[in-house]
């Protein structure tokens, strides 16, 4: 058995859960939310938080986790640069709009916050980075601030880790489902959640799902 995807296989595996196995993108990206709410509830004291969303799924997980995070007593600022279209995220906006969460488009200084989420990229991140997310993570890495990675962490190669030397390097990973092959280069505090994988597709895919303890929906593997 094998525990990490490839990033053709993390984008069949997310195809299969949302298509034959019958979920939903928004069920399982609340759960993908809340398991990084909770893996940083129990590394970090709730304090201000800047949550760094990104314009795909990724960015998803990071206003879910934003949300939850407000209600776990942290006080969090949402930095979502590219709006789109797309209704699940306008939904997810909405939502953290009516918790008086703040969203702003730019930031130039990164100091007021304590923490630092990164919901920037996730698996389908490829290519060389594009504006404005390149100067966005540089400035998030001059910042100095604990990182926390939600899925990949940006700038990442989603196979071959931070090949261009651009990407974050964050303090803790918070791997969603399975770990892509990246994750195999991340040397700090690596947490799994997204605890939705039927057995059978993790079968499918010759992964290892972890051992989850009891009900937690987060297991740190390293
Ligand atoms: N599989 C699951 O079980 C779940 C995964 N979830 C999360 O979803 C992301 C993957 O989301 P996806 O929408 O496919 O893409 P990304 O968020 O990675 O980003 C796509 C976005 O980024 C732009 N982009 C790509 N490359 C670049 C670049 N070089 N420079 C600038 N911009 C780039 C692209 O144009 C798109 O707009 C997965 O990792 C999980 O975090 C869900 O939570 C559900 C469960
Ligand atoms: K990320």
């Amino acid at each position: 058995m094998r525990r990490f995807l490839s990033q053709e296989a993390a984008k069949r595996f997310d195809d299969k859960l949302m298509g034959e196995l019958g979920f939903a993108t928004e069920s399982l990206m609340e759960l993908a939310g809340l398991s990084c709410a909770q893996c940083i509830f129990k590394e970090y004291i709730p304090d201000s938080v800047i949550v760094v969303c990104g314009p795909g799924n990724n960015g998803g997980d990071g206003l879910i986790a934003a949300r939850h995070l407000f209600h776990f007593g942290f006080r969090p600022t949402v930095l979502y640069p590219k709006p789109t279209s797309n209704l699940v995220l306008t939904r997810l906006l909405t939502q953290c709009r009516v918790l008086g969460i703040p969203i702003v488009d730019q930031l130039d200084d990164y100091s007021s916050f304590s923490l630092i989420v990164d919901a920037i990229f996730g698996f389908s991140f490829r290519g060389d980075l594009r504006e404005p997310f390149k100067t966005i993570i540089q400035k998030i890495k001059e910042s100095g601030k604990p990182v926390v990675s939600l899925d990949i962490p940006s700038g990442w190669d989603v196979e071959n880790g931070n090949i261009t030397g651009e990407g974050l390097e964050p303090n803790v990973l918070i791997s969603l489902g399975v770990p892509k092959l990246c994750a195999t280069y991340f040397r700090g505090i690596h947490y799994i959640g997204g605890r939705f994988v039927p057995l059978s597709l993790a079968e499918e895919f010759q992964v290892d799902l972890p051992l989850y303890p009891g009900s937690d929906q987060i297991v740190r593997i390293n």
